[in-house]
């Protein structure tokens, strides 16, 4: 075949250009393709990534959602000063409002985001807990129903049995999420050792635990537990049980129990809380269970909280899960749930408690009382979500919003005469968490004298800390290892040793304060008695006419 050779200098130099620009052409081709090649890559390991990102955040916030199948006031809070507030719970059709503790944790001070629990709606909660009876009818409540058309009301079988669906879903995304993580973990452990992510610390927490069986009430802990402490797993799937808190700070409410709790956790041998939050990374499940360390309020409800009945594994593993690992003996750690004093709202609270731990040592701090109520209402105030309203808006009573119509709606005659339930409710919330003595005493009686130790934080701070280890024991707590320089700075420990902070507020609410004196002064006399203590006593100042810091 014979090739043409070109006619003109013309043609050839139009051919050459035209060879040039087809290798231009194939090495323009080339390029692209590369780049295509490449961006197909980094399509594709965006994909993958976002696929596990969403998947994991899909999976934590449907743990959630799993247990609740009713969201109500998405709450996203500061967990070191949070709020005290409430959450509206609604059962079925009913509305039940109740302050919830763990929203008041205010014991760090460091500032990551905690996406609290929401409240729970449970179609079942009304038979289950038939003893809250500020389970009030809402008034909304019918009205919601007459909007929705017939058949889309759920049954409680059938929201059950939804739930029950989108639980088992969620068992397997978190079993596939736990896949991910394990293959993630493998690799991990197959690189080189010094680019590894993630290190694992296999049976780190289990050191102490064979020996703790007999110092120390064990919790049960199903499944064992993992959690992320500096991008490192830690893991202990093998471990059944796991040591209790020794000490249960158990309120009262508003009276200094972060306080107590602070104080406790300056010795060198309390532990507080598997997630240490400074050094946290992720992992920990922020939000509940950061709270629930510092008030695990593990005892006052079925199974045992209204709140968390609905883990998949149960609260009692979710909480051991997070607890630290201690021996009861070198070290120990505790729980401080200030609604364990609130018997009237969780009458079965220490039955449960001493069913678990039935050698822990109790600690409640008293104060007085109308003070308490003055400084829980202000606490309610602060919630940026106003759920104290809730229970008068279900009432339809206007909510108060100084402390002033606060305390007249326990004895407003005209509103307790035609809202019985209302007042009844009313007071049970907040009044009568205030009635010390009706609330310790089931706790001496089930605990003993002994076990239970009251602190009257009007005491001086180190006699506080003094008595504090001593209760515990000499052997547990050495008073030889408490850093006592810390108490001596107010700052430190948030003890503060000429502490008025109310006061100066109580000039304006004269009235309402001798009212509460009135009322919790029988108790205090009798509390006094019981005690053999007379400071008590100082509580009714105004009714015996001896107020000292309060004459103004
Ligand atoms: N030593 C001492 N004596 C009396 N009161 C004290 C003491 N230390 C702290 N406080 C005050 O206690 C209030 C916080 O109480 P709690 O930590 O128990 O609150 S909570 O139940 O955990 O929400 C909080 O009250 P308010 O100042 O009214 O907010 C603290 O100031």
């Amino acid at each position: 075949m014979s090739i043409r050779q070109p006619s003109s200098t013309a043609e050839l130099s139009v051919r050459q250009k035209t060879n040039i620009n087809s290798l231009w052409g194939k090495t323009v081709n080339q390029s692209i393709r590369k780049t295509s090649i490449l961006l197909l890559c980094a399509v594709v390991s965006w994909a993958t990534f976002s696929l596990i990102y969403f998947t994991t955040i899909i999976e934590r916030r449907s743990l959630a959602v799993a247990s609740s199948s009713n969201l109500r006031l998405p709450a996203p809070r500061d967990p070191f000063k949070a709020p005290q507030g409430h959450e509206s719970m609604i059962v079925g059709i009913t509305t039940h409002t109740k302050t919830v503790e763990e929203e008041s944790d205010d014991m760090s001070s460091d500032g990551q985001s905690l996406n609290s629990l929401e409240p729970i709606t449970s179609t079942d909660d009304s038979e289950e807990d038939p003893k809250e009876d500020s389970i009030t009818q809402s008034s909304s409540g019918d009205d919601e129903q007459e909007d929705v058309p017939e058949g889309h009301i759920e049954s409680n079988d059938a929201a059950d049995e939804h739930e029950n669906e989108s639980q088992s879903s969620l068992q397997n995304i978190h079993e596939n999420i736990e896949q991910v993580e394990d293959l993630v973990m493998n690799a991990a452990q197959h690189a080189d050792e010094n680019e590894k992510p993630f290190a694992i610390e296999k049976s780190v927490l289990s050191d102490s635990v064979q020996q703790a069986e007999e110092t120390c009430d064990l919790l049960p802990l199903n499944g064992g537990r993992y959690f992320w402490r500096n991008r490192q797993r830690l893991v202990d799937l093998d471990k059944t049980q796991i040591c209790g808190p020794k000490i249960l700070i158990i309120g009262a409410k508003r009276c200094g129990t972060t306080t107590i709790a602070d104080i406790l956790l300056r010795h060198p041998r309390m532990r507080f809380n598997s997630c240490d939050l400074k050094n946290t990374m992720g992992g920990c499940i922020v939000g509940w269970f950061q709270g629930a360390l510092k008030q695990g309020k593990i005892f006052d409800g079925d199974d045992f909280t209204h709140v968390r009945r609905r883990m998949s594994n149960g609260w009692l593993d979710e909480f051991g899960k997070r607890l630290p690992s201690t021996d009861g003996i070198t070290t120990l750690t505790f729980d401080k749930s200030p609604s364990y004093m609130d018997i009237s709202f969780f009458p079965e609270v220490v039955e449960y408690a001493k069913a678990h731990l039935p050698n822990a040592k109790i600690v409640a701090t008293l104060c007085n009382p109308a003070e308490r109520l003055y400084s829980e209402f202000h606490s309610l105030l602060a919630d940026p979500y106003e759920g104290y309203k809730q229970l008068y808006w279900d009432n339809g009573v206007e909510p108060p919003t100084d402390f002033g119509a606060f305390v007249q709606l326990f004895h407003n005659e005209q509103i307790c005469s035609e809202k019985e339930g209302f007042c009844d409710t009313n007071r049970k919330q907040y009044l009568k968490q205030g009635d010390f003595l009706h609330n310790l005493r089931p706790w001496y009686d089930t605990y003993g004298k002994d076990n239970v130790l009251v602190v009257n934080m009007d005491d001086e701070p180190s006699k506080i800390v003094k008595k504090l280890l001593h209760h515990v024991g000499e052997d547990l707590l050495p008073e030889s290892e408490y850093p006592w320089a810390d108490v001596a700075e107010p700052s430190t420990t948030n003890v503060n040793p000429t502490y008025e902070g109310r006061v100066s507020s109580y000039q304006y609410f004269d009235d309402q304060m001798k009212w509460l004196e009135h009322y919790y002064s029988t108790q205090n006399e009798e509390l006094a008695m019981f005690l053999d203590e007379d400071w008590p006593r100082k509580w009714n100042c105004r009714i015996n006419g001896d107020c000292g810091r309060f004459s103004w």
